[in-house]
Formats: structure tokens, C-alpha cells, sequence
């Protein structure tokens, strides 16, 4: 059988035979897309000199890090369980990063011992804490906070002053002067990263643009630019990052640096990539509201419920005799909060059906949690021809 890879119908056929073969809620992953999303980050970086990190927090699957590690991608970890993934899967410490406010010594010593790529250092205290215990050479990188406003939503911007992230310039250059009299740490670089599901260049402009300032004034000799990740994606609004506009704004910039430019993106990767399909138990009607009530809501999608994000819902019935119906899709947890789209205008489901929520590769299982005790889901991967459990 030969099947589109991209085209709607074949992924509403094949998140069907997913549903019906493993039960639901199920996450499934498509690696033709992540693959696919690849390659638009490649033709997009063209020309520069750069490292392409998968952001472990999106997604931590063991098979789809394995396949980050396969076709060669560096790792950005945020915690010692991921460090400990990355190990595990195949990735060796010099393709390994690690970011994060809160690193503990006994983490830090480990990634001294293990000599990983970089260290991000988030913090001046953190800078001191690394020094007691760099008993050998270090890597490390300043992740510096431009103050530059992503104009993404506010929870899940990282770049303004008032964010936990990072240390303003001041702070850096003091920084630059202690790691110099350091024989053990050795500054490769700076690290910047204003936020996530960026949909407009001119951040990352501004962004880059304060950084150069910065290299200039201190002289500073670096080999390295971690520029962090947050190309956004379209989670069916129309709005992603342009990608022809960041070639043609972003990438000269970035080749002006004239270093290694390394890049950790965790949501364009694998957002796209993933839906979650569900079933519905219930269409309840009352006086005022129609819910539908699936088999899946916040413990395993906690966006909307957190952020107020909306997903797109996808009908993987036969919408033909359906009538158009304003409604709620919620989850099955004791919370109010439950609610995957409010007010949502769609073919009335019945009993049974099944639903796909898009764009939940990214921070979708990953951020699934036990609360209620509810299940969660299983994670299955399509690799274009198969459908196969993930472990
Ligand atoms: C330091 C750092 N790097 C990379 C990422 C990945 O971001 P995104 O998934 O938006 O590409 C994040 C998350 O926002 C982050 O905090
Ligand atoms: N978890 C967030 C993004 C935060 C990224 C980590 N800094 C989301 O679902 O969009």
C-alpha cells in the first residue's frame, strides 16, 4: 500500500488503525515529519557553521532520541534524568549540553567528570559553586538574558529581566573576568534563549544583535553561539516562524559571528510530529452546554489547562451526517481546568468516536503527569509504513 506521507487523510487513516490496534488515548508519532522537520531546519541554516541539539524537554521518547543520536544531532538537557537519558540512549558526554538554574554539585561534578560539551552557567553563584569542585578542564558557556521581549505568550518567555533565566550583561562581563583567571574553566561561549514558540524574527534579531554588541565591547574570543531554540509552529492559527524571512534576517547575522553556532530546538522538531488520539465516552447535554467528554484531557496535554493553548481537534470520524455543534471537549480529571477546547465549533461526535489532538509532539507526554491516577498513554511511532509501540 502506498500512502502520502503528509496528506490529511492518510494520517486521519493511519492515527485510525493506531487507535484501533493499540486502544486509546494513544500519542502517536510520526517520524516522516520529524524527519521532514529536519530538513526544513537544514535548508533553512544553509551556509552557517552550525550544531543542530534536539531539546530533550519536548520529548523525551527513548526511540525517538535514538534517533536523534543516529543521524548525528548534539542533546540539550535541563536535569540530571535527562543528562542520565542522554547517556543511556548512546549519546557520548561531547555531544551532550546542559542548561537549567538549579544545577546541584554532586550534578555539576558529574558533568566536570564526564567532560560534556558545555556547561551552561545560569548564574554568577553558580559559576562559584562550579569552581570548587572543576578539579579538571570544563567547557562552559554564559547563558546570558538580553532582556529582549519574545512576543510570545508570556509563560513561556525566558528573555526578559524579570525571567529566573540567565544574567544580564553586567553580570556576564564579571563573570568573563573570574573564568579568566580559572586554569580548570574554560569559556567557549555564550548561550541565549528568549523563549519559546517564537513566531516573528525580529526577536531573535534584537537578540542577536545585543549579543554582537556584547562580543564586541568585551573583545571577547569565543568559539561558540548556543542561540537556544523557540521556532514556533503552526498549531492551526496560521502563525509559525517564517522561515524564509529568518533566512533572510537571521542567518547573515548569524554568519557575522564567524563561530560555531549551535542551535537546541525541541518543539519544531517533534511538535508537529505528534498527535494524541482519543476516544469520546460521552456527549452530555445539559441546559445551558454540549461536553464532550474524552478519554484523555490535562494529565496528558497539560497546554491548554496551563497556558490556555489550543490544539487543533481533529475528527476521525465520518463527519458527513453530523451536524455543526458548539461544544466543550474535556477531559475525564476532577478539575475544572479539564477542558482540551472551549467553545469549539465541530461535527457533533457520538459515543465512540475518535478525536486526534495535533501538534502534540512537543511537550505533550513529557509533561503528562499521574494526577487521579489516570493512565497514561501509550507513546506509538509511525515510521511511514509501520505502526509499532514505543517503550
Ligand atoms: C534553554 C532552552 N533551550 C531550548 C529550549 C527549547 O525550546 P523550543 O522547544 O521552543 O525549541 C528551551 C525551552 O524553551 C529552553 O529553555
Ligand atoms: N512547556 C512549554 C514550553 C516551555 C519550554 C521550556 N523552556 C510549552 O508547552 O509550550
Amino acid at each position: 500500500m502506498h500512502l502520502r506521507l503528509r496528506g490529511e487523510k492518510v494520517e486521519k487513516e493511519v492515527l485510525k488503525q493506531a487507535a484501533e490496534k493499540f486502544g486509546t488515548p494513544i500519542y502517536v508519532y510520526s517520524l516522516p515529519k520529524i524527519l521532514s522537520q529536519i530538513e526544513l531546519v537544514k535548508s533553512t541554516l544553509e551556509g552557517v557553521n552550525y550544531s543542530l541539539a534536539f531539546a530533550m524537554k519536548a520529548n523525551f521518547n527513548q526511540d525517538l532520541l535514538k534517533l536523534f543520536h543516529s543521524l548525528g544531532l548534539m542533546i540539550d538537557c535541563v536535569s540530571i534524568g535527562e543528562y542520565l537519558r542522554a547517556r543511556k540512549v548512546g549519546f557520548s558526554p561531547s555531544k551532550i549540553i546542559v542548561n537549567g538554574n538549579c544545577k546541584k554539585r554532586e550534578e555539576l561534578k558529574l558533568y566536570v567528570d564526564e567532560g560534556i560539551f558545555s556547561i551552561n552557567l545560569d548564574s554568577y553563584e553558580e559559576l562559584i559553586r562550579l569552581e570548587a569542585l572543576a578539579n579538571k578542564p570544563v567547557n562552559v558557556c554564559i547563558r546570558v538574558n538580553p532582556d529582549v521581549d519574545a512576543k510570545t505568550d508570556p509563560h513561556i518567555a525566558t528573555g526578559l529581566k524579570e525571567h529566573q533565566f540567565g544574567v544580564d550583561y553586567d553580570t556576564a562581563a564579571r563573570m568573563i573576568e573570574r573564568i579568566s583567571k580559572n586554569g580548570n574553566i574554560k569559556l567557549i561561549g555564550l548561550h541565549c534563549h528568549i523563549g519559546s514558540q517564537i513566531v516573528e524574527v525580529e526577536p531573535y534579531e534584537e537578540a542577536l544583535n545585543s549579543l554582537k554588541d556584547f562580543v564586541r565591547q568585551m573583545n571577547l574570543n569565543i568559539q561558540v553561539l548556543n542561540i537556544g531554540g523557540g521556532w514556533g509552529i503552526d498549531y492551526g492559527d496560521g502563525k509559525s516562524l517564517n522561515l524564509k524571512d529568518y533566512k533572510k534576517r537571521i542567518v547573515p547575522l548569524l554568519k557575522d559571528f564567524n563561530v560555531k553556532i549551535v542551535l537546541e530546538l525541541g518543539r519544531f522538531i517533534v511538535g508537529p510530529a505528534g498527535y494524541l488520539v482519543a476516544r469520546v465516552e460521552y456527549v452530555k447535554k445539559t441546559n445551558s452546554k454540549i461536553f464532550v467528554i474524552v478519554d484523555t484531557g490535562m494529565t496528558h496535554l497539560i497546554r491548554p489547562a496551563l497556558y490556555g493553548a489550543k490544539h487543533r481537534i481533529i475528527p476521525l470520524y465520518d463527519t458527513l451526517d453530523r451536524e455543526e455543534t458548539v461544544a466543550d471537549v474535556v477531559g475525564p480529571a476532577c478539575e475544572s481546568s479539564d477542558v482540551i477546547r472551549k467553545t469549539i465549533t465541530l461535527p457533533l461526535p457520538r459515543e465512540g468516536d475518535l478525536i486526534a489532538i495535533g501538534e502534540t509532539g512537543a511537550y505533550g507526554y513529557a509533561m503528562a503527569s499521574d494526577y487521579n491516577l489516570i493512565p497514561k498513554p501509550l507513546e506509538i511511532i509511525w515510521d511511514g509504513k509501520m505502526l509499532f509501540r514505543s517503550s
